[in-house]
């Protein structure tokens, strides 16, 4: 009864369920954010082979993170995860400047996929904590989102996976800009 009942002010309220894909290099930080979101934890961090997969609640709203491993021969098998997104979040370690380039043309590989052209798009800008990190304005720059996108909403918010800083922002972004009509 309890459950029927928050069922029908999730309802009335709207409470939303959403597929979010999160993708990146390899060592970017995707794992890092999920358990840091899920557990509130750093669990010591392994490549992922694979994926993990976690359910994370915020504000009436059920976010289903896919985190998929990001090394170079494991990326072919990224689309096999892209129906039904409907955000990617794409994770970029800003401290490696030298990894940005390829980190971009792996952006535009995904989303100039049929499936995902016109999926919402936040780009975490991770590891702000370190030492001459790329701002998220000139990950965005780099990135070329500016010029790029013109039918979804994107943005690009640092982050910090060890403290969390920007997670809660990021997953508030989402949701405020998941019910938009998209093209
Ligand atoms: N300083 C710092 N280190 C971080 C941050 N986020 C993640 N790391 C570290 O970066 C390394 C890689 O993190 P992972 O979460 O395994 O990266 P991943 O993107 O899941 O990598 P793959 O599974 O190979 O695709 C780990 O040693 C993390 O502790 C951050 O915000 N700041
Ligand atoms: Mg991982």
């Amino acid at each position: 009864m309890g459950n029927s009942i928050s069922k029908a002010l999730g309802k009335l309220f709207g409470s939303k369920e959403m597929k979010i894909l999160m993708l990146g290099l390899d060592k970017a930080g995707k794992t890092t954010i999920l358990y840091k979101l899920k557990l509130n934890k750093i669990k010591t961090a392994t490549p992922t082979v694979g994926f993990n997969v976690e359910t994370v609640t915020y504000k009436n709203v059920k976010f289903n993170m896919w985190d998929v491993g990001g090394q170079q021969r494991l990326r072919p098998l990224w689309r096999h995860y892209f129906p039904a997104t409907t955000a990617l979040i794409f994770v970029v370690d800003s401290s490696t400047e030298g990894r940005m380039q390829e980190a971009k043309e792996e952006l535009y590989s995904i989303i100039g996929e049929k499936e995902m052209e016109n999926v919402v798009l936040l780009v975490w800008a991770n590891k702000q904590d370190l030492k001459d990190a790329m701002k998220p304005q000139e990950v965005s720059n780099f990135l070329e989102l500016k010029q790029n996108l013109k039918n979804q909403p994107w943005c690009v918010i640092g982050s910090n996976a060890l403290s969390g800083q920007g997670l809660v922002e990021g997953l508030s972004w989402i949701s405020s800009n998941s019910d938009v009509p998209r093209k």
